[in-house]
C-alpha cells in the first residue's frame, strides 16, 4: 500500500481542510441545521440474550461534535477507500499476515467468534482443530466452574479464594482492566491481586495478605520469557513451597496461560495446567484468549462468554457495514482527520463510569503500542504524524484536574465520554446517576459551546481585565458514546472492540504495522547488560557520563 499522504483523497482532504475544515464553528453548525445529531450519530445494537438487560442494548456513538460536514466525512471515507481499509480489513478477517514484520496473521476476532465461522490460518480451521479456540474455551469453563464452585481444592483440600495473575502489559492491562469493570458481576468470596511490575513491591504486597492454602496463581505470559514475568512467578513458586513447608502441589495452585509449552514446562507447571493459545493472537489483543481465565474465573464463564459475544457483535459491524455507517472506521477517521490535518497530538478517553477506571490505562497500549510507529509498509518514514498520545482518567475526577488544560490550554484535544444509562448502583434514588449524567452532558457542551467575552461582561461584576481570562473558545470536539443501559460483559466486550478497530483504521490509513512492537526491545536489551554490571565491580562501561554517572551513584547509595 502507498503512504496516505501520497493518496489524492488525502490532498483533497487538506484543501478542505483549509476551505471548510478550519472554518467550522459547532455551535452554528448545530443552529444551522436541526438533524445534525442525527445525521452523525450511529448505534449498534446487541443481541438481547447477551444484553445486560432484558431488551438488546443500543450503543450510541455521537459524532455529530466533531470539526465535520457531511462533506467531510464523505472525503474521509474516500481516503479509507484508498488507502484500502476494507481491503486490509477483509485480509485480517481472512487469516492473512497482515503482521509483515513478524509474518503473523492477526486474528484476535477469531477468539471471540461466538457464531464458529469458520476461520482459518494457513489453511488450518482455528476455530475447530484439536488445542483450537474451542478446545481451549472448554478447558476454561471446565475449570473455572470447578474452582468456582469448590471442586477444584488446594493441597489441604480447601476451596481456592485468592488468584493471583502474575503477567505484564497485555498479559495484565486486559485481565485488570475487565475485572475491574465487571466488579459487579464478580464473585463475593473471591480476591483478586494483579502482579505486574518488577519492582518486588507489587508481589510483596500480594503475598502478604495471601494464604497458600487458598491461592491460585495464574502465570500470564504469551512468550514466557518476559522477564518481570518469570521473575515475579519464581518468587511466587518460592513463596509457595516455603509457606508449605515443601509440601504444597504445584499443580494444584499453579496454572500457566502462554503460547509456549516447552518454557511452561521448565517452569515446572503441568501442561494439563496450561491454557493456551497461538501466535497470532497479539499481547494486546489477548484478554479474549485463556490470558482472560482470570476474568472467567471472577464473573463465571457465561459472563466470560457474553464478553466474548459483544465483542463479536462489534467485529460483524466493523466487517458489515459500509464505511459511512461504520461506527469504528468513522472513529478512526475522525482520529485521522485532527491529527494528521488539525496538528492534534492527543486523544483524551474519559469514561463517566468509575468501574471503568482502567480503561484509559487499558487503551494506552492497545493505541499507542498499536500505532506509535514511524515507519511505512515500503520501510520509508512517514511523511505524517501517526499515533496519537492516548490518556485519560474517569470523570467526574478528571474534571477537577486536568480538564483545565482540555477547555482553556493552547491544544486541540480531541475527547470521548463515555457514560452508561443505567447505573449498576442508583444509590441515592439515582441521585448519583443523575449528577454524572449531567457532568457527561455538560462538559461536551461546555467544550463545544464555550463562552465569549461579550458573555462574560454579561453575567455582570467581572472586572476588565478578568474577562479575558473567563472566556472559553470552545469549538472543541467530543465523541459521546452512550451505553443504552447497564455496562455488562457484552456492552464491555463491544466497546473495547470498538477501540481495536478505530485503532485498526488509523494503521491502515497510516500505511504502518499496527500489530508488531519492535520499539519495546532497545530497552529490555540495556537493562539485561546494565543487571549484570551492577553485580560487577565498578559502574559498568560503554555508558554515556550520565547513565554510568547513576549507575555508581545507585550503587554506592543502594550498597549494591
Ligand atoms: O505476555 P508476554 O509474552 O509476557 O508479554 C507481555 C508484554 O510484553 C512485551 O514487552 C510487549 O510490549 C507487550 O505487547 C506484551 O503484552
Amino acid at each position: 500500500m502507498a503512504p496516505a499522504s501520497s493518496l489524492s483523497a488525502w490532498s483533497d482532504l487538506h484543501s478542505h481542510h483549509e476551505s471548510v475544515g478550519k472554518n467550522i464553528v459547532l455551535k452554528d453548525a448545530f443552529k444551522n441545521d436541526p438533524k445534525r445529531f442525527d445525521k452523525f450519530t450511529r448505534k449498534i445494537t446487541l443481541p438481547a440474550d447477551i444484553s445486560s438487560g432484558s431488551n438488546g442494548t443500543d450503543i450510541i456513538f455521537d459524532f455529530s461534535k466533531n470539526l465535520i460536514t457531511e462533506e467531510t466525512l464523505d472525503k474521509l471515507v474516500k481516503l479509507a477507500e484508498e488507502a484500502g481499509v476494507e481491503k486490509k480489513r477483509d485480509a485480517m478477517f481472512a487469516g492473512e499476515k497482515i503482521n509483515f514484520t513478524e509474518g503473523r496473521a492477526v486474528y484476535h476476532a477469531a477468539l471471540r467468534n461466538v457464531s464458529n465461522q469458520t476461520m482459518k490460518v494457513d489453511g488450518v480451521d482455528v476455530m475447530n482443530t484439536k488445542g483450537g479456540v474451542n478446545d481451549v474455551l472448554e478447558h476454561m469453563r471446565v475449570f473455572s466452574e470447578q474452582v468456582r464452585s469448590g471442586e477444584w481444592k488446594g493441597y489441604t483440600g480447601k476451596k481456592l479464594t485468592t488468584i493471583i495473575n502474575v503477567g505484564i502489559g497485555g498479559s495484565d492491562l486486559g485481565p485488570v482492566m475487565v475485572t475491574e469493570a465487571l466488579k459487579h458481576y464478580g464473585a463475593k468470596d473471591m480476591t483478586l491481586h494483579f502482579v505486574s511490575n518488577i519492582d518486588g513491591t507489587h508481589i510483596a504486597e500480594a503475598l502478604a495478605n495471601s494464604d497458600p492454602e487458598t491461592t491460585l496463581f495464574l502465570i500470564a505470559s504469551k512468550t514466557f520469557t518476559t522477564a518481570e514475568t518469570t521473575t515475579n512467578a519464581n518468587t511466587a513458586k518460592s513463596w509457595f513451597l516455603e509457606k508449605t513447608g515443601g509440601k504444597g502441589d504445584i499443580a494444584k495452585h499453579f496454572v500457566a496461560l502462554s503460547t509456549n509449552e516447552s518454557e511452561v514446562t521448565k517452569f515446572g507447571i503441568d501442561a494439563a495446567n496450561m491454557f493456551g493459545f497461538e501466535s497470532w493472537v497479539g499481547g494486546r489483543y489477548s484478554v479474549w484468549s485463556a490470558i482472560g481465565l482470570s476474568v472467567a474465573l471472577y464473573v463465571g464463564f457465561d459472563n466470560f462468554h457474553k464478553f466474548l459475544a459483544g465483542a463479536h457483535a462489534m467485529d460483524q459491524h466493523f466487517q458489515q457495514a459500509p464505511l459511512r455507517e461504520n461506527i469504528p472506521a468513522i472513529g478512526g477517521l475522525l482520529s485521522v482527520w485532527y491529527s494528521n490535518f488539525y496538528g492534534a497530538q492527543t486523544h483524551l478517553v474519559a469514561p463517566f463510569d468509575q468501574y471503568l477506571h482502567r480503561f484509559p490505562a487499558y487503551l494506552q497500549q492497545l493505541s499507542m503500542e498499536s500505532n506509535g510507529k514511524t515507519i511505512t509498509s515500503d520501510g520509508s518514514p512517514a511523511k505524517y504524524t501517526t499515533g496519537p498520545i492516548l490518556f485519560g482518567e474517569p470523570c467526574t475526577n478528571a474534571q477537577h484536574s486536568f480538564f483545565q488544560l482540555v477547555h482553556q490550554g493552547t491544544k486541540l484535544i480531541p475527547s470521548d465520554f463515555i457514560l452508561a444509562a443505567k447505573s449498576h448502583n442508583p444509590v441515592s434514588d439515582n441521585l448519583h446517576q443523575k449528577m454524572l449524567a449531567s457532568n457527561y452532558l455538560a462538559q461536551a457542551e461546555a467544550l463545544m459551546v464555550g463562552k465569549t467575552a461579550e458573555e462574560v461582561r454579561a453575567e455582570g461584576n467581572v472586572p476588565e481585565e478578568l474577562v479575558p481570562h473567563k472566556v472559553f473558545m470552545g469549538n472543541r470536539p467530543t465523541t459521546s458514546i452512550l451505553v443504552g443501559g447497564a455496562i455488562g460483559p457484552a456492552e464491555l466486550g463491544a466497546l473495547i472492540v470498538y477501540y481495536e478497530h478505530l485503532t485498526f483504521t488509523e494503521g491502515a490509513v497510516w500505511d504502518i504495522n499496527s500489530f508488531d512492537q519492535w520499539g519495546v526491545e532497545l530497552g529490555k536489551v540495556l537493562a539485561k547488560k546494565i543487571l549484570k554490571e551492577i553485580d560487577e565491580e565498578g559502574a559498568g562501561s560503554g555508558h554515556d557520563s550520565s547513565t554510568g554517572g547513576l549507575l555508581g551513584a545507585f550503587k554506592a547509595y543502594g550498597g549494591f
